[in-house]
């Protein structure tokens, strides 16, 4: 696990046990030192996708045949937790392109399509992103309004998307539409749009309050024309496809807080030990022995729900109250425990030299993006209600 401590053995195998170690080893020494720059400077790295995808990272859910490395979800949340440790801002981006892209397309696109678009995903060549949100439909997302009429062999999409994450960097996006407004969540077509389409133009950056090295911005659709070729899935069955594309997106990016977690305990636990007062280390207070052992336990609650649930995954029984009830429980978790790693280092927790302001403010997207906790909530209490009838 790389820590400064004996911790549990998940046996996760040797090859993702291999994997976690060169993931850590790359974002201690390439990422975690720019971290905090990357937060002040607002900007993604972008030098980390290449290295990404030379590390067999972005395409690990994708089969060898379009450049993938076919490791799975288990692999995919560990690297998500391992990078997110180091940035959270550069994880919640990576996640974004390798699952809510990536995986949307391996899973659901044509053979031509994956061909076309996974090679250059996979290396990191290419970065992706997928935009479901408007900013009249973020919880109530089958609401949507971006509006595509067919028109010979091509759709015309109209309408805008909202917060989305590397929105303003993508060449290839996920987006989902309306092709029929009296059809509800029938009318939902998933759509696969490139970055130089007439019509499409991204607009200004957001101003966040954390995940400030991740970009997202407004997209903005103008009688933009997109090949019925380009269709993800078929007409109508887009709602099918977001909503199992949402199963798999809040169990890889539970990896993000389980990351942050760690990412306090690794500042937590020196400062107990190097800080004096009262003539000894604070980590000798009893009181702040209670607090490392609730950071410890909630971190690995958290981390044991994440592997079983991408196992689950990984064995085809994804499961949508677990989905939901990992990152709910383990976002909840993360922004507690970099409250109270703001706390144990009191005044130096509270200037930004220090790590776990940019922390807090990072774990607190993991409430709100992919659901907010109160959607994940009923999600849970509805299916465990109906499945128990
Ligand atoms: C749960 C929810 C509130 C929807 O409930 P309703 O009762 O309206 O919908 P309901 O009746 O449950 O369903 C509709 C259709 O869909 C099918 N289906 C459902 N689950 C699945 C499934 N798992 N697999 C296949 N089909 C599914 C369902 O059968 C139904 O079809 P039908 O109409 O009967 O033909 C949903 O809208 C939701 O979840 N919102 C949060 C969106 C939300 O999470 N954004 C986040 C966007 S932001 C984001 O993702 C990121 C943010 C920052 C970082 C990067 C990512």
């Amino acid at each position: 696990m790389n820590s400064s401590y004996p911790t549990l053995n998940y046996h996760l195998g040797e090859e993702i046990d291999m994997l976690r170690d060169s993931v850590y080893q790359f974002c201690q020494k390439e990422l975690a030192p720019r971290a905090q720059q990357i937060d002040s400077s607002n900007e993604f790295p972008m030098d980390m996708w290449q290295k990404f995808g030379d590390m067999g990272l972005l395409g690990i859910t994708v089969s060898e045949t379009y450049g993938g490395s076919a490791m799975g979800y288990l692999a995919h949340v560990v690297a998500m937790e391992e990078i997110s440790r180091a940035s959270a801002s550069v994880a919640l981006s990576y996640g974004a392109h390798s699952n809510l892209c990536v995986n949307q397309i391996f899973k659901n696109g044509s053979e031509q399509q994956k061909q076309k678009y996974l090679p250059k995903l996979c290396s990191g060549e290419h970065i992706g992103a997928l935009a479901m949100s408007e900013p009249n439909a973020g919880s109530d997302v089958v609401s949507m309004a971006l509006k595509a009429e067919k028109k010979g062999d091509h759709y015309i999409l109209n309408g805008n998307k909202m917060w989305i994450t590397n929105g303003p960097d993508a060449h290839t996006y996920v987006i989902y539409a309306k092709t029929d407004n009296s059809a509800g969540s029938k009318g939902i077509t998933a759509f696969i749009v490139e970055r130089d389409s007439d019509g499409f133009s991204r607009h200004q950056k957001l101003d966040k309050l954390g995940m400030r090295g991740s970009n997202t911005c407004e997209l903005v659709f103008q009688d933009c024309a997109v090949p019925a070729a380009n269709i993800l899935g078929s007409v109508g069955q887009g709602v099918k496809v977001l909503m199992s594309g949402l199963d798999y997106e809040r169990t890889v990016l539970a990896g993000g807080p389980v990351g942050i977690m760690q990412a306090c305990l690794d500042v937590v636990l020196p400062y107990l030990h190097d800080r004096k007062q009262f003539g000894q280390s604070i980590g000798e207070f009893q009181l702040m022995q209670g607090k490392i052992a609730d950071m410890y336990t909630e971190l690995a609650a958290s981390r044991a729900y994440l592997y079983a649930v991408a196992r689950a995954c990984d064995l085809g029984e994804s499961s949508r109250k677990d989905a939901a009830g990992v990152i709910l429980y383990s976002a909840e978790k993360a922004t507690q425990m970099a409250l109270q790693a703001i706390q144990a280092l009191g005044g130096n927790g509270y200037i930004n030299e220090f790590t776990t302001g940019r922390l807090l403010r990072d774990a607190k997207l993991y409430e709100i993006g992919a659901g907010t906790s109160e959607i994940r909530r009923m999600l849970i209490g509805r299916e465990l209600f109906e499945q128990s009838r």
